[in-house]
């Protein structure tokens, strides 16, 4: 929660298509809330994939020489989880146009295509294709707090968003103890009844099912440290 000596934050509405976009995944994906973890996976994903896109032109994107990967700790006392990447980040304007609006025609052609949709199965794969996937974060979240330091941007900033809220709140991360050399950190609040989602075994399950092709490591957090949790195939001629 936001205690007194965050820096001052300043409140946005979501855009109107952007409401209606998030009431409409969180009720036809009701069914199927673990979609959340393979739908954020994939955006921390993409964003590494930037970040090695964009360093072939502009290598000094990569001056923070970070590994590539995404971690994932669970804190199941409280009912947490952090999935950070390591990725290109966002400015603050990014998190405005990225988070709190969509584009109308996505919406339009979102909305066409789930539809057309037969089963409840062909919507959670739809939000992966039409690149609304962040908003399944709703179907276990009660809040949802996006930090994220860009290249491009000499300030960290956190952007945070409730269930059910049609408002935001953006503000600058001043606290020394949260600073990210470059990417972005996603801090799921869950909702009382998700909590559960919170337990190790049950996140890398999830990572085995939804995310073995994602090609970066994803580690998960153990009370030991980081352990590598995709299992890379031994070659049978070292095995
Ligand atoms: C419709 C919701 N918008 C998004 O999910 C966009 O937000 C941005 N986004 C989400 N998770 C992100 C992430 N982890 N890193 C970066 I860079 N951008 C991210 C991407 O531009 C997504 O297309």
């Amino acid at each position: 929660a936001s205690d007194a000596s965050d820096s001052p934050s300043e409140k946005f509405e979501y855009q109107a298509e952007v409401s209606r976009l998030m009431d409409l995944i969180v009720n036809s994906l009701y069914s199927n809330k673990e979609v959340f973890l393979r739908e954020l996976i994939s955006n921390a994903s993409d964003a590494l994939d930037k970040l090695r896109f964009l360093g072939v032109t502009e290598p000094e994107l990569l001056k923070d020489a970070v590994d590539l990967d995404i971690r994932i700790q669970t804190d199941k006392e409280n009912g947490i989880i952090t999935i950070t990447d390591s990725g290109i980040g966002m400015t603050r304007q990014e998190l405005v146009d990225c988070l709190g609006t969509i584009a109308q025609s996505g919406t339009a052609k979102f909305l066409k295509a789930l539809k057309d949709s037969k089963d409840a199965g062909a919507d959670s794969n739809l939000i992966g294709q039409f690149g609304v996937g962040f908003y399944s974060a709703f179907l276990v979240s009660e809040r949802v707090e996006v930090s994220t330091k860009s290249p491009k941007s000499d300030k960290q900033y956190v952007w945070v968003g409730e269930a059910n809220s049609s408002t935001y709140t953006i503000r600058e991360e001043t606290d020394p103890a949260k600073q990210l050399p470059r990417g972005t950190r996603l801090t799921l609040y869950l909702k009382r009844d998700d909590k559960g989602y919170a337990h190790p075994e049950r996140v890398e399950k999830l990572v085995k099912n939804y995310s073995q092709f994602v090609s970066f490591p994803i580690y998960t957090w153990q009370e030991k440290g980081f352990t590598k949790e995709v299992e890379v195939d031994e070659d049978p001629a070292e095995a």
